[in-house]
C-alpha cells in the first residue's frame, strides 16, 4: 500500500485514478508520495519514505528542488495542463486595464436603488470609458505552455503582438502564430508596447526582471500584466513607475500586502488556473505521473530529474536508482549484479545537471544483497525496488 498526501484540495477526477493499492493519509512524514498546488514546502521536514511530490500545476517555486534531489525524492509538474485557463484569465484582465469595468460595476451596485438608475448609467459612463486593444502593440515575456497561447489569442483580437523568449522550445515555437514577431532583445518590447505580459518562470535569473531599468525604458503609460509570480516585478520600482503614470495598470494575479494597496492596481486572488477544466487537467496529469513511476520507476515531466523511461515492468526485477551525476556509475551497478550472477536484460541511464536516474530490468528478481550493494557504491541517493 503507497501513502499519498495531498498538502492542498485536489481534484477528485486526479484522486478518483488512484488504485486500491493507495490510501490518502494525513501525515505527511509517512507520505511516499505529495500531492501539492500551490503550498509552500520549503520549511517542511521530507520523511524518510518520500520518494516522488507531484505538482498539479506549472511553477514549482515553493518546493525546495535542490534539497528533494539530494534526497532521490523525484520533483514532477504538469506543464501546459492548466495554460488555457491561465490564458483565459490573462485576456479577462487586459480587457478589465482597457476600461474601467470594475469601477463601473461597482458604481451601479452604488445607485442600484435609485429608481432613475437608468438615467444615472447614460449620464455618468463616461467616467469609465476607456480604449480597445484592437491594433495596440502587447509583449509577451515568456513563450511556454501559456505565453504562447496568449500571444496567438492577442494576435486574433487584432492587436500587434512580440514575443521574447531566448530558450523558447521547438513545440513552442511550432504553436507560435506566424504572425507574433520575434524579439530577441527585451528593450524593443519595453520601447514599442502599450501592453507587456510576463510569463516566465520564477527563478534567481527572473526574479525583478522588471525593475527599474526596465520600466524606465517602457512607453508612458503602459499595463503591466503578470499571472506568473509576483516576485518578477521589483514592487519599489513599481510603486514609483505607478506613481509617475509611467505604469497606467498593474494587473496581477499574485497580490501582496504591498501590491494589493497600491493605486491602479487590479488585484486578482490567483485565479489564473482556478477553472474546473485547469484542476482536473493538473489532477490527471499529475496522478499519472505518480503512479508511473511508483509502479514502474519511469519519470515524465520532472524539473529535478531526467525524465527516463523503460515503458511498463514486466520482467522478473526492475531497479531504480537516482544518483549523483559522476563518471564510473554504470560500470558499478552492472558490476553488482554481475557479482550477484544475475543477468541484465535492458538498462537506461539518463541525466540532468548534477542528477541521473538508472533503471535496470533483470533476469531475476532483484535480492536484499543487492540493493545493500548498490547502496553502498558513493554517489547513490536512493534505489527502489520496483518489482
Ligand atoms: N496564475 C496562475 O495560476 C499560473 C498558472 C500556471 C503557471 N503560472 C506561472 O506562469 C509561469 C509560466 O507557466 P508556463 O506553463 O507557460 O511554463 P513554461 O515552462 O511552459 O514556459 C515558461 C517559458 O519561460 C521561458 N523563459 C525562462 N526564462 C526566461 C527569460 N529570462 N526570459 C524570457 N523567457 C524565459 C522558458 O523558455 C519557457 O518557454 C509558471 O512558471 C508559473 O510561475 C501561473
Ligand atoms: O494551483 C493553482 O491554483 C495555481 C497554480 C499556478 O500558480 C501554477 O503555477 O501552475
Amino acid at each position: 500500500m503507497y501513502n499519498i498526501k495531498c498538502l492542498n484540495p485536489i481534484s477528485p477526477l486526479g484522486m478518483e485514478l488512484f488504485s486500491d493499492n493507495y490510501q490518502v493519509i494525513d501525515d505527511a512524514a509517512c507520505a511516499n508520495a505529495i500531492l501539492v498546488r500551490s503550498a509552500s514546502m520549503h520549511d517542511m521536514e521530507l520523511g524518510e519514505n518520500l520518494d516522488a511530490i507531484a505538482r498539479a500545476g506549472a511553477g514549482v517555486n515553493n518546493i525546495p528542488l535542490e534539497k528533494c534531489a539530494e534526497k532521490g525524492i523525484v520533483v514532477f509538474n504538469t506543464p501546459g495542463a492548466n495554460a488555457n485557463g491561465v490564458k483565459e484569465a490573462v485576456l479577462a484582465g487586459l480587457l478589465m486595464s482597457a476600461r474601467d469595468f470594475i469601477g463601473g460595476v461597482n458604481w451601479v451596485q452604488s445607485v442600484r436603488e435609485d429608481p432613475d438608475v437608468a438615467k444615472l448609467v447614460e449620464k455618468g459612463k463616461k467616467k469609465f470609458a476607456g480604449t480597445e486593444i484592437k491594433d495596440k502593440k502587447i509583449g509577451v515575456i515568456g513563450l511556454g505552455a501559456i505565453g504562447v497561447l496568449v500571444a496567438n489569442a492577442c494576435n486574433r483580437l487584432g492587436m500587434e503582438v512580440y514575443g521574447y523568449d531566448p530558450f523558447i522550445s521547438v513545440q513552442a515555437a511550432w504553436n507560435l502564430s506566424r504572425d507574433i514577431r520575434h524579439i530577441n532583445n527585451l528593450d524593443d518590447i519595453y520601447a514599442k508596447c502599450d501592453y507587456i505580459t510576463v510569463h516566465v518562470p520564477l527563478l534567481p535569473s527572473t526574479e525583478k526582471m522588471l525593475n527599474a531599468q526596465a520600466f524606465e525604458k517602457m512607453k508612458e503609460g503602459v499595463v503591466i500584466l503578470n499571472f506568473a509570480r509576483d516576485l518578477l516585478v521589483d514592487e519599489d520600482a513599481l510603486s514609483g513607475a505607478i506613481a509617475s503614470g509611467k505604469v497606467r495598470k498593474y494587473v496581477t494575479d499574485f497580490p501582496n500586502a504591498r501590491t494589493a494597496n497600491m493605486e491602479n492596481v487590479i488585484a486578482i486572488p490567483h485565479l489564473g488556473a482556478s477553472t474546473e477544466e485547469s484542476e482536473d487537467n493538473c489532477a490527471m496529469m499529475a496522478v499519472r505521473e505518480l503512479r508511473d513511476f511508483i509502479e514502474n520507476g519511469n519519470i515524465t515531466h520532472s524539473v529535478n530529474y531526467p525524465d527516463c523511461s523503460m515503458g511498463v515492468c514486466s520482467c522478473a526485477g526492475r531497479i531504480a536508482v537516482n544518483h549523483r551525476n559522476i563518471p564510473n556509475m554504470i560500470a558499478q551497478l552492472t558490476s553488482v549484479c554481475a557479482a550477484d550472477g544475475v543477468n541484465i536484460t535492458d538498462m537506461i541511464n539518463k541525466s540532468k545537471g548534477d542528477w541521473a536516474y538508472t533503471m535496470l530490468d533483470l533476469a531475476a528478481p532483484v535480492t536484499p544483497k543487492m540493493v545493500e550493494d548498490i547502496r553502498r557504491i558513493d554517489g547513490i541517493v536512493k534505489v527502489r525496488v520496483i518489482k
